[in-house]
């Protein structure tokens, strides 16, 4: 994009809200909708949306194979509950996931200088490479916020291209870190780029070093994924992580989803929780509800 069409693309999708309407209008959506989504058809749906997540600084080639061992067990266990979406690791733990996976879900391995995205373009270039070399089918990245924050909006723009670029195909989430960003333009703005730019998903957090997912920041980035819709025909998906540890605040992300984007997002194709903690116990509370 040239100079002045980062710009255009902000004036586009301005924010038309401020934190506070916006926590009001949030905190409405979830009021209302949550009871009627609080349910054992819903939980199975949020169960097949799961990225189940391991980045752990002490995993280990056995610690993942077993991870993915468990993923295994469960493909076909039960009729009723289609297993997770994909299983997100560590790069350089794509191959063991590749060699161990008998089941048929995807691989989503972050890269490019996870979790602060504060290295090398040419570094995140290769770790993205060799991660797809290995069999990652989708890849999950950090904005730089550091441009961001300072408006330097065409690098910022031109890094997200080109990374867009090396997944060629495969599906890149771009993590806004929406706890860095803070207010709901920092969030709005970051969004609209990151679409423009060629994300597939925009995904909330890192789960790392700043404040996770939050009700509001989701309907945020919900707001922007639906004028950039309107505006493109295109079709972005959301993932939520960071924090998100019990069945309730996987309802009320779906409530919101389902509010502003509505019924085409409310799968796996467009929808993701990014979570090491919430699949047992919602596979659980699921068994709690089956009559
Ligand atoms: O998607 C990736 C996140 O790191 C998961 O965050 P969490 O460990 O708080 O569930």
């Amino acid at each position: 994009m040239e100079a002045n069409k980062y710009l255009d693309a902000l004036k586009k999708h301005p924010l038309k809200l401020t934190d506070e309407e916006a926590k009001r209008s949030v905190d409405q959506i979830i009021k209302s909708g949550f009871d009627n989504n609080n349910n054992y058809e819903v939980y199975k749906t949020l169960y097949s949306c799961i990225d189940h997540t391991s980045l752990n600084t002490t995993d280990s080639k056995e610690y993942i194979w077993n991870f993915t061992e468990k993923i295994n067990a469960f493909e076909g266990s039960d009729p009723e509950i289609e297993n997770v979406a994909a299983i997100c690791i560590y790069p350089n733990f794509v191959e063991t996931v590749k060699e161990s996976l008998t089941s048929n879900i995807k691989i989503a391995a972050v890269a490019g200088g996870f979790p602060s995205s504060q290295t090398f373009i040419e570094v995140k270039v290769a770790e993205i490479s060799l991660a797809l070399a290995d069999g990652a089918d989708e890849i999950d990245i950090v904005i730089n916020a550091g441009l961001f924050l300072d408006k330097s909006y065409q690098e910022f723009c031109e890094e997200i291209m080109e990374l867009k670029e090396v997944c060629k195909d495969k599906t890149l989430k771009v993590i806004l870190e929406t706890g860095a960003l803070i207010s709901a333009e920092n969030i709005n703005n970051a969004s609209v780029l990151s679409m423009y730019s060629g994300a597939d998903f925009l995904k909330t957090s890192t789960g790392k070093g700043y404040p996770g997912a939050t009700p509001e920041a989701v309907f945020i980035m919900c707001q922007a994924i639906k004028s950039y819709y309107k505006a493109t025909s295109n079709k972005v998906g959301i993932k939520v992580s960071g924090g998100v540890s019990t069945p309730e605040d996987a309802v009320k992300y779906y409530t919101i989803v389902k509010e502003v984007l509505g019924d085409d997002w409310c799968n796996n194709q467009l929808f993701r929780i990014g979570t090491s903690s919430l699949t047992d116990k919602l596979y659980n509370e699921i068994i709690k509800r089956r009559k």
